[in-house]
C-alpha cells in the first residue's frame, strides 16, 4: 500500500462572520498533492468563502489555513500575493479575461508578469491554447468566443504557470451542461497531468462528478463526503 500524499493545504475550524451574517462556522478541508476537492452545498452555505479563505483571498476570524506547513495569516500580504501568483491557479465564473487583450495574450499575461520575455511566454501559452482544444481563437479578444471558449482560455491561463492548486469557483456556471462537462473534462485532465490539486466549487452534481472527492458545505459547516461510485 502507497502512503497517501501529505497534505498541501489544510484548513482548521475555520469561523468567519460578516457583519451579522455568519458565512463560515467551524469549517474544515484538507487538499493532498493532485486530488481534485469538488465544495458543494446550498447557496449561502459558505462555499466561496472556505475558497476565499484557502486561497488566502479572505483572512478568516479564527482557525487557521496552513499551505505546505505554513500558516496564511502568518504571511505578509505581500508573501500571500507572491503565492498566489507562483502556487495558485485562479478560474471564476464571469468575467476574468482582459477583454483588450487577446485570448493567446491573457494566457501569456501571468508568465509576463512573472518576468518572462513576450515571445517564450506566448509560445507557451500557445501550447496551453491547444490543449484546452481552443488554438483556433488565439487571435480574438475575449468578447469575440463563445462562454465556453473563453472558460477554457481561462483554464488555460490558469494552468500556465504550472501551479500547485487551482481554485475554481462554479467555473462551469454560466455554460450549458455540454460546455460545461468539456471545461471540467480539459480542466481535470490538465490538473491531473502537472499534478496539481483542485478545489472546485459547484453546486451541480454533474460538475462535482470529475472530482475524487466530495466536501459538502451547510451553514459554514464542511462534511467530507464519501464518494458512492
Ligand atoms: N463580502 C461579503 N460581505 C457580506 N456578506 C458576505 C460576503 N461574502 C459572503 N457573504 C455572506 O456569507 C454567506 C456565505 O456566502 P458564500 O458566498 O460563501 O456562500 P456560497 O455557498 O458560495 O453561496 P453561492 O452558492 O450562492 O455562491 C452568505 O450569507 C453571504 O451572503
Amino acid at each position: 500500500m502507497t502512503a497517501a500524499p501529505e497534505p498541501l493545504l489544510v484548513a482548521t475550524d475555520l469561523h468567519k462572520v460578516y457583519g451579522h451574517t455568519p458565512a463560515l462556522d467551524g469549517a474544515e478541508l484538507t487538499v493532498r498533492a493532485g486530488e481534485v476537492v469538488a465544495v458543494m452545498g446550498p447557496s449561502g452555505s459558505g462555499k466561496s468563502t472556505l475558497l476565499h479563505c484557502l486561497a488566502g483571498i479572505v483572512t478568516p476570524d479564527s482557525g487557521e489555513v496552513r499551505y505546505r506547513g505554513r500558516q496564511l495569516s502568518a504571511m505578509s500580504d505581500g508573501e500571500r500575493s507572491a503565492l498566489r501568483r507562483t502556487d495558485f491557479g485562479f478560474v471564476f465564473q464571469f468575467g476574468q479575461l482582459v477583454p483588450e487583450l487577446t485570448c493567446l495574450e491573457n494566457v501569456a499575461m501571468p508568465m509576463r508578469l512573472g518576468g518572462r520575455k513576450r515571445k517564450e511566454a506566448e509560445a507557451q501559452a500557445a501550447t496551453w491554447l491547444e490543449r484546452l482544444e481552443v488554438a483556433d481563437i488565439a487571435d480574438q479578444r475575449p468578447g469575440e468566443v463563445s462562454g465556453g471558449q473563453g472558460q477554457r482560455v481561462a483554464v488555460a491561463r490558469a494552468l500556465v504557470g504550472e501551479p500547485r492548486v487551482v481554485f475554481a469557483d462554479e467555473p462551469t456556471g454560466a455554460l450549458d451542461s455540454l460546455n460545461g462537462e468539456r471545461v471540467m473534462r480539459l480542466l481535470t485532465e490538465a490538473a491531473h497531468d502537472t499534478g496539481a490539486a483542485v478545489v472546485l466549487v459547484t453546486h451541480e452534481p454533474r460538475v462535482a462528478a470529475y472530482s475524487d472527492r466530495e466536501i459538502v458545505v451547510r451553514d459554514g459547516k464542511s462534511r467530507d463526503m464519501e464518494r458512492v461510485s
